[in-house]
């Protein structure tokens, strides 16, 4: 039997557990979920027909604090991706020194087959199925891949409803006028920038290297424009359809607009831009490579084909364990995931801090803050890293495994339970 995207996964876990002196309890906790709820969601279509889909909530681990993690609408979704996903995002928050535990979400289905009413109905009945479990000092939903602002917004609303009274801070990455925060919407982009620019010097990279981007929906369009706004030469994007890539770079501006009117093929032709098979992105000639799409881009039969010098892990998951010692062993730097793309739920944590103090920050305020995090923890890491001779990603593990075990042993033998 393969092994599961979670066994995978745990194997970081192990790879940390030997950098440091452990209670063999500690490992036992974290090898398993929480809890793991699933349902069928049933709604009406708009011809008068139902529709049922397999939706979860899994809460990973919530010893530091309420469960936080997005909510996923993708017709691959499985319940071990979104125990995989809420496994990384307890390690995430612990990277990043949050109050928060590990979770995720998800929906089987295809969003861009729905109407935007049936949208709506799915996005209602999701909340009326979870809202046991969900909660502000519970579990705290957000965004993840095709979800938004606007479901968030229709979320939060039947919360609202369900429980009586308004109560902003159980969902993060909601419309700014229903109390969602400024700079959420580019945060997860913008952490990997921060994360990136402080370690230029480094990582041999800087304003005028070339950026290959796999996925140009929130994570991935976001990271393009602000690389471009300082100079890095933007040489292949790719989405769920197509790819384009041009040596000499393409304008974002031409890109966004692509996207948004006849999608990226229509780019093909016109100023040197040729077509790229999506799967193709992995072997561009760039010098920083940036998966912000889905799990696994990179595995062991495609890790020797990558050309870049840097990796910058937007998106969850995109290298497999295997392909990890592959590139390692050539001498490529990951930027893992776990700190990497945490600026998402870092300005989430700062939504829920707001909401619940009813006090709004400027934007330049996340900002300040966003990247005094990055900087930080990524410093850390950096340091961690080069002490003891191991990758990013294992340093970004021994760095949350320290901060999880000293939470589990804190709580002592009889850990309070929010079930
Ligand atoms: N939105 C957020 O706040 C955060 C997202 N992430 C991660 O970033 C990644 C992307 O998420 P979002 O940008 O939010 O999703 P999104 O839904 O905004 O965009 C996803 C993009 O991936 C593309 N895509 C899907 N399958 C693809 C394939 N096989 N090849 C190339 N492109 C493909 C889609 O066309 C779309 O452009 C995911 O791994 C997500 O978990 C991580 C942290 C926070
Ligand atoms: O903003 C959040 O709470 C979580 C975002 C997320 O799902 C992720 O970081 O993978």
């Amino acid at each position: 039997m393969s092994a599961t995207l979670l066994d995978q996964a745990l194997t970081r876990l192990d790879d940390a557990a030997q950098h440091l002196k452990l209670d063999p309890d500690v490992l036992e906790k974290l090898k398993y979920p929480r809890e793991t709820t699933k349902t069928r969601l049933l709604i009406r279509m708009d011809d008068g027909s139902r529709k049922s889909f397999m939706a979860w909530r899994c809460r990973y681990d919530d010893t530091r604090g309420p469960t936080k993690g997005g909510i996923r609408f993708h017709p691959d979704a499985t319940v071990d991706e979104v125990e995989t996903l809420a496994f990384w995002m307890t390690f995430k928050c612990a990277v990043m020194n949050l109050p928060y535990g590990g979770g995720k979400g998800a929906v089987q289905v295809d969003p861009r087959k729905l109407s935007k009413a049936e949208l709506e109905r799915l996005s209602r009945a999701y909340m009326q199925a979870f809202s046991g479990i969900i909660g502000p000092d519970r579990d705290i939903p957000a965004p993840d891949v095709y979800t938004n602002a606007m479901i968030m917004g229709w979320m939060a609303d039947e919360y609202a409803s369900i429980v009586g009274r308004v109560s902003p801070a159980v969902i993060t990455g909601k419309p700014i006028a229903l109390g969602g925060s400024l700079g959420r919407d580019d945060a997860t982009a913008r952490g990997g920038f921060y994360l990136l620019r402080h370690l230029e010097n480094e990582l041999g990279v800087g304003p005028g290297s070339r950026v290959a981007i796999q996925g140009f929906g929130n994570a991935g369009s976001h990271m393009a424009r602000l690389l471009a706004e300082i100079g890095y030469r933007i040489v292949a994007v790719s989405d769920s359809r197509h790819g384009v890539h041009s040596a000499a770079g393409i304008p974002f501006d031409r890109l966004i607009e692509a996207k948004r009117d006849a999608g990226l093929a229509s780019l093909v032709g016109s100023d040197g831009v040729g077509a790229l098979v999506p799967g193709d992105i992995v072997g561009v000639d760039c010098d920083v490579l940036v998966p912000a799409a889905l799990e696994n881009l990179i595995h062991a039969d495609n890790a020797a084909s990558v050309k870049a010098k840097v990796i910058v892990e937007l998106a969850n998951g995109p290298i497999t364990p295997a392909a990890d010692d592959l590139l390692s062993a050539r001498g490529v730097t990951v930027l893992p995931d776990i700190l990497a793309n945490a600026g998402g739920v870092t300005v989430s944590y700062f939504e829920w801090v707001q909401n619940r103090q009813g006090y709004y920050w400027t934007v330049a305020e996340i900002h300040e803050r966003l990247k005094a995090s990055m900087e930080a923890e990524g410093r850390a890491i950096l340091e961690r890293a080069s002490e003891r001779k191991i990758t990013m990603r294992s340093a970004a593990y021994v760095h949350a495994l320290g901060r999880l075990a000293e939470a589990i042993e804190a709580h002592g033998t009889q850990q309070f339970f929010t079930s």
